[in-house]
């Protein structure tokens, strides 16, 4: 199947490029970016050299040859492509913010207009698999959301509240250089940010509604010293005590037979450069609050990988090709 990137020179797109190349039906035919238009993809891209002979092309959309498209690019950017991809009958998977909230909620949310907005399934497949599967649009998730939603979905709708607790290694912000990003602002540090307002926090109340969660739901993010990497501890309070056996019993059957969820200790090393998503949890003495952790490598299950997965379910495929590879430890 031929695919194509628009934002391929970005993080999340050459990690799209890096597990494409060990999928069984794709073939990359066409990887955008404006600034290294004419130039080998390698040449941002340097871990892919002699593993792919292809330039960078300028994004035109009628331009594009190919049966599939990811768009890689940032938010509002995506709604100038989308709309057309989807005229010409090309399936796609947005992994921007652009589809991923009722209009209303996303214009709020970004301070800005929505100028081409459809409907699209959300794609966490753990959630939204039946309606990913007819799918020719699906809205990535975000990154912070996805290792969030993923910790408390088995037991949501008995919660009170969720407060989501969450560290995330520096890719997480894209490739641009900022004071934020700025590596002495980051090594040895730990800083929360966007501490009461996030704009990932609709996605994940969204979600929460969708579990036919009543729950208030929190959510402070922390920028962590690390590339690759987000651990969420989420703790739900219950509206009345509940049991272990009561706990366990439902995070392994929601789990049952999911390729990418793993219930063990999440650590950022278990799943760094895979598609897992690693979750332990530990319920207070009193019943009275569940601490559920979990982690995922955030261009891969928060962003590349899980967009791929979605590709996978979408077109037929088996949902492991391209997503086979184990994280990178140590
Ligand atoms: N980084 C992460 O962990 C995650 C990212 N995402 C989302 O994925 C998308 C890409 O993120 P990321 O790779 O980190 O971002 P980067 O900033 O690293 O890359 C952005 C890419 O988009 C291209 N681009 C920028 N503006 C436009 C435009 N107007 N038209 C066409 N191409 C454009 C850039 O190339 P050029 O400017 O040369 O054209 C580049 O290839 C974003 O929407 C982000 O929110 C989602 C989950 C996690
Ligand atoms: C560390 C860091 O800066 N992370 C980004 C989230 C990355 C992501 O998944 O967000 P979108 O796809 O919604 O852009 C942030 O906090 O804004």
């Amino acid at each position: 199947m031929d695919i194509a990137i628009v934002g391929a020179s970005g993080y999340a797109g050459g990690d799209l490029i890096r597990l494409l190349l060990t999928h069984s039906q794709a073939n990359l035919v066409c990887a955008t970016s404006r600034k290294l238009a004419g130039t080998p993809v390698t040449k941002d891209h340097i871990h892919l050299k002699n593993l792919i002979d292809l330039d960078y092309t300028n994004p035109s959309v009628d331009k594009i040859d190919a049966d599939f498209a990811f768009l890689a690019v940032p938010h509002t950017a995506a709604m100038q492509y989308a709309p057309r991809l989807k005229e010409r009958g090309i399936k796609t998977v947005d992994l921007s913010a652009d589809y991923r909230l009722p209009q209303d909620i996303y214009e709020k949310t970004y301070g800005v207009k929505h100028t081409a907005y459809f409907k699209a399934p959300y794609g966490i497949p753990e959630l939204h698999r039946k309606d990913i599967r007819g799918a020719d649009f699906v809205a990535n998730p975000g990154c912070f959301p996805t290792g969030a939603t993923l910790a408390a979905a088995p037991v949501a709708d008995l919660a009170a509240q969720i407060i989501y607790d969450s560290k995330s290694g520096v890719s997480g912000a894209g490739d641009s250089v900022s004071e934020t990003t700025h590596y002495p602002n980051v090594d040895e540090n730990i800083a929360p940010y966007k501490i009461t307002a996030h704009r990932h926090l609709p996605e994940m109340k969204q979600e929460a509604a969708f579990l036919k969660s009543s729950a208030k739901i929190y959510f402070t993010p922390h920028l962590l010293p690390a590339i690759r990497g987000i651990i969420t501890t989420a703790h739900i309070l219950f509206k009345k005590p509940v049991t272990e056996g009561e706990v366990q019993k439902r995070y392994e059957s929601f789990y049952k037979n999911e390729p990418f969820i793993r219930l063990q200790t999440a650590k950022l090393g278990g799943v760094r450069g895979s598609n897992f998503c690693d979750i332990n949890f530990e319920l207070e003495a009193d019943g009275t609050r569940l601490v559920a952790v979990s982690a995922i490598d955030n261009l891969v299950k928060g962003a590349s990988g899980q967009a791929v997965q979605n590709m996978n379910i979408m077109c037929g495929f088996a949902e492991t090709d391209g997503l086979r590879m184990p994280g990178m430890f140590p």
